[in-house]
């Protein structure tokens, strides 16, 4: 099997781009620079770990459980389905009940939040995941589940049950994607977490690839 061709699904990390309200931004430094006479160029970045396209662990939302460092890799790497669909608020259960899911996939779910510049300000009214769907890809038994804004959950929810529901279950949740363009279909895909200790979440490289 050959590799066609990679297609690149993550954010762009940069400064000044849209993070979770509250969060801290990206700070780039340029601590060692050629131009000022150093032997090379290096920087440090600081920035959120839920910045742009990224994995949460079930840390984020229980104190107490795995960290990143700690997750099955083979939750972020292998076969996925990419739906395309048309929800303006709230994917439910009803959305996907239809689509063709089979058990130890992972999905992603393309929306119209992958129009969404992320240079541009957090959009708060970005489309999220219902707690009926994510029950539903549960029972489907996927192992992963990836959406194209910066929360499973809405934003104004209370109770953040996209997050409990899934990472309670031991389901991969993929933030931040970029889906722009992608034809709905079936791919390999890569999207690893750095491995860092202690790390409720990490940013992410995530490819499709298309095979020959
Ligand atoms: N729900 C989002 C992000 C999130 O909750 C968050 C990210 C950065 C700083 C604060 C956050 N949440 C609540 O205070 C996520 O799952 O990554």
């Amino acid at each position: 099997m050959k590799i066609k061709r990679v297609i690149d699904i993550s954010r762009k990390i940069e400064t000044g781009m849209a993070v979770w309200p509250g969060d801290s931004g990206i700070k780039i430094h340029l601590n060692s620079s050629i131009r000022r006479g150093d032997p090379c160029n290096v920087s440090s970045i600081d920035m959120g770990l839920h910045t742009g396209t990224h994995i949460d662990a079930p840390l984020h939302f229980f104190d107490g459980m795995e960290d990143i460092s700690k997750l099955d890799l083979s939750m972020f790497i292998g076969y996925v389905r990419v739906f395309e669909l048309n929800v303006s608020e709230c994917i439910a259960e009803d959305d996907i009940k239809d689509l063709h899911i089979e058990e130890g996939d992972a999905v992603f779910f393309k929306t119209s939040n992958s129009e969404i510049p992320l240079t541009e300000q957090f959009k708060k009214d970005y489309v999220y995941i219902g707690k009926s769907a994510c029950e539903f890809l549960i029972g489907r038994g996927v192992k992963t589940v990836g959406i194209d804004y910066l929360s499973i959950d809405g934003y104004f929810t209370e109770d953040y049950l996209s997050h409990y529901t899934l990472l309670s279950n031991g389901i991969g949740v993929i933030e931040g994607l970029y889906l722009k363009g992608i034809k709905p279909g079936k791919y390999f895909f890569s999207c690893l977490p750095l491995n860092i200790d202690g790390a409720d979440g990490s940013p992410a490289r995530a490819v499709l690839l298309e095979m020959e």
